[in-house]
C-alpha cells in the first residue's frame, strides 16, 4: 500500500514482494501453535483476575487486552499486563488508522481508485504516507527489541523470520501485518462473544454444564480439555459466522481471465476485477442456517452433541491468502471463553447509557455494530458475576500460582 488502501488491493494481483516471507510464516504458525498454548492459557487467565478485580467493569478494554497481548507476546515478546503500555497504546492507534483508511467511505480514492494518478500531495496519499512512516518507526523498534533480546529473551516469531536471511523490510511489513490482522479481529470476536451472551442466553447453561462435566470445579479449564468439549468449538464457529470479523470479506484479484458457473449460468471475469466473496451473505445464507441471525451454536453439533463436520467456513478468507494465523487465533478465543464461561454468568448491566441517561439499550442490529471493513460491536456495559465464592477463590490461586512461574514463560530480557 504505498498511497491508498485502494493500491494495496491492486498490488496484490502483481507479483507480491512478501509472498515468500509470508509462505514461511505460514508454515511456522501452522507447525508452532501449539507450543504458543501455555502463553496463551497464562493470558486468558490473568484476563479472568482482570474481570474478577472490578466485576466487569472494564471487560471492553479487558478483551483488548487479552488479545493484545496474546499476540505481542508470542510475535514480538512484549508482555502487556495492564494494557496502559505506550507500545501496545501506539499499536492499537496505529490498527484503529488503518481500519479507518481501509474503510469504503474514508476517501474518494477508495472507491474511485483510478484517481490515484493525480499527481502530487493530495489528502488521501498524504494521510497514507503519515500512516505509513509511523507504523514502520514503531515496527522498526519492537522488531529490534525482539531480535536483540531487549523485549522478553524468549523464542519470537519476530526472531524466528530474522533468521531466515529474508530481507529486513519484508520482515517488517509482515510482522506489522500480522500483529494488526491478529489483534483486532481476536478482540471484536470476544466483543461479539459477550454481546451474544447478553442477547442470546439460552445456550449457556448447556455450555456450561458440559464445561463442568468434563473440568470439575476445582480448576479452570485447559488445552488439554479441548477434544472433550465440542460446544465450545460450536460457540466460536457461531461467534465468527454470526458477526464476521470482516463482514464484506477481505478483496481480492484476479490474475488471469477467468469464467465461472452459477446457477446454470456463466459469468466471465476479466483479469484485474477486483473481488469480494461477501462473508455476511455466505455465513447468513438462510438455506444453509436456520434462523440465521440468532446465535444458536448448537446448529454446529448433531443429535449426540459432536462437532458437525461438514461445515467450511468463509470468515478466514479463501485461497492463498487465506488468514495463516487460524491456530493461533482459534486457541486465543478457545481458551479465553472456555474460561470466562467457567468462573462467570455473564449478563447485562444495570448501568444507564451515559449518552441518553436511560438504561442500556443491547442491540445486535448494524446500528450496534463500527466499521465497514472490520465489524466491531460499539462499546457496551456488561456484568461478569463469579458463579461462585469457591469459583472466584480457585481462579485466584491459579493465577498466584502462574505469577510465580512467569519466568519461565516469559525470560528476563538477554544481557546484551
Ligand atoms: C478471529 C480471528 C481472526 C479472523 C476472523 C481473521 C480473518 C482474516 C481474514 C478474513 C483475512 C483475509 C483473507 C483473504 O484475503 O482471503 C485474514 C488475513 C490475515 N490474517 Fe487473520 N484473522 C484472525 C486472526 C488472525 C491471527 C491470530 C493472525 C496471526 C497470528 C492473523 C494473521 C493474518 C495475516 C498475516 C493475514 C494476511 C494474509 C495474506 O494476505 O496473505 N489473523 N485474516
Amino acid at each position: 500500500c504505498r498511497f491508498s488502501p485502494c493500491v494495496l488491493v491492486i498490488s496484490r494481483a502483481r507479483q507480491n514482494p512478501f509472498h515468500c516471507a509470508k509462505a514461511n510464516f505460514r508454515t511456522h504458525v501452522g507447525r508452532s501453535a501449539g507450543e504458543t498454548e501455555p502463553l496463551q492459557q497464562f493470558e486468558a487467565l490473568l484476563n479472568v483476575t482482570h474481570l474478577l478485580n472490578d466485576g466487569g467493569k472494564n471487560w471492553f478494554h479487558d478483551m483488548d487486552r487479552v488479545s493484545a497481548s496474546m499476540v505481542l507476546t508470542v510475535a514480538l515478546g512484549l508482555h502487556c499486563p495492564t494494557g496502559e503500555e505506550p507500545d501496545l497504546k501506539e499499536v492499537i492507534a496505529c490498527i484503529a488508522e488503518l481500519v479507518s483508511l481501509c474503510t469504503p467511505s474514508a476517501s474518494i480514492i477508495n472507491v474511485l481508485p483510478f484517481l490515484d494518478i493525480i499527481p502530487g500531495p493530495m489528502p488521501w496519499r498524504k494521510r497514507a504516507q503519515a500512516y505509513r512512516k509511523r507504523e514502520d518507526i514503531l515496527y522498526d523498534r519492537l522488531i529490534t527489541n525482539a531480535v536483540s533480546g531487549k523485549a522478553s529473551g524468549m523464542h519470537t516469531w519476530a526472531s524466528v523470520l530474522a533468521s531466515e536471511d529474508k530481507p529486513e523490510g519484508d520482515q517488517r511489513r509482515l510482522m506489522n501485518q500480522l500483529t494488526t490482522g491478529a489483534i483486532e479481529t481476536t478482540a471484536l470476536s470476544l466483543h461479539t462473544f459477550v454481546l451474544a451472551c447478553i442477547l442470546y442466553p439460552h445456550w449457556i447453561p448447556r455450555a456450561q454444564k458440559e464445561i463442568d462435566a468434563i473440568v470439575g470445579q476445582n480448576r479452570l479449564p485447559t488445552f488439554k480439555d479441548r477434544p472433550r468439549i465440542p460446544y465450545i468449538e460450536a460457540i466460536i464457529r457461531e461467534t465468527l459466522r454470526w458477526r464476521p470479523a470482516a463482514r464484506f470479506g477481505v478483496p481480492h484479484q484476479s490474475t488471469v481471465d477467468d469464467s465461472v458457473e452459477y446457477h446454470g449460468k456463466e459469468y466471465f471475469i476479466p483479469q484485474g476485477t477486483i473481488i469480494f466473496a461477501v462473508t455476511w451473505a455466505i455465513e447468513h445464507e438462510q438455506k444453509r442456517f436456520d434462523d440465521h441471525d440468532a446465535f444458536r451454536p448448537e446448529r454446529f453439533l448433531d443429535n449426540n452433541g459432536n462437532l458437525k463436520s461438514d461445515y467450511e467456513t468463509s470468515v478466514f478468507g479463501f485461497g492463498r491468502r487465506a488468514c495463516p494465523g487460524i491456530p493461533f487465533a482459534e486457541r486465543s478465543l478457545w481458551i479465553n471463553i472456555a474460561m470466562m464461561l467457567w468462573t462467570f454468568n455473564i449478563r447485562k448491566s444495570d448501568e444507564l447509557d451515559p449518552r441518553t441517561g436511560l438504561s442500556f439499550k443491547y442491540d445486535d442490529s448494524d446500528a450496534s455494530f463500527n466499521g465497514e471493513f472490520s465489524s466491531a460491536p460499539f462499546k457496551f456495559p456488561a456484568v461478569f458475576e463469579p458463579r461462585s465464592v469457591q469459583r472466584a477463590e480457585v481462579a485466584r490461586q491459579e493465577w498466584a500460582e502462574c505469577e510465580k512461574n512467569l519466568n519461565v514463560l516469559l525470560p528476563q530480557p538477554r544481557e546484551r
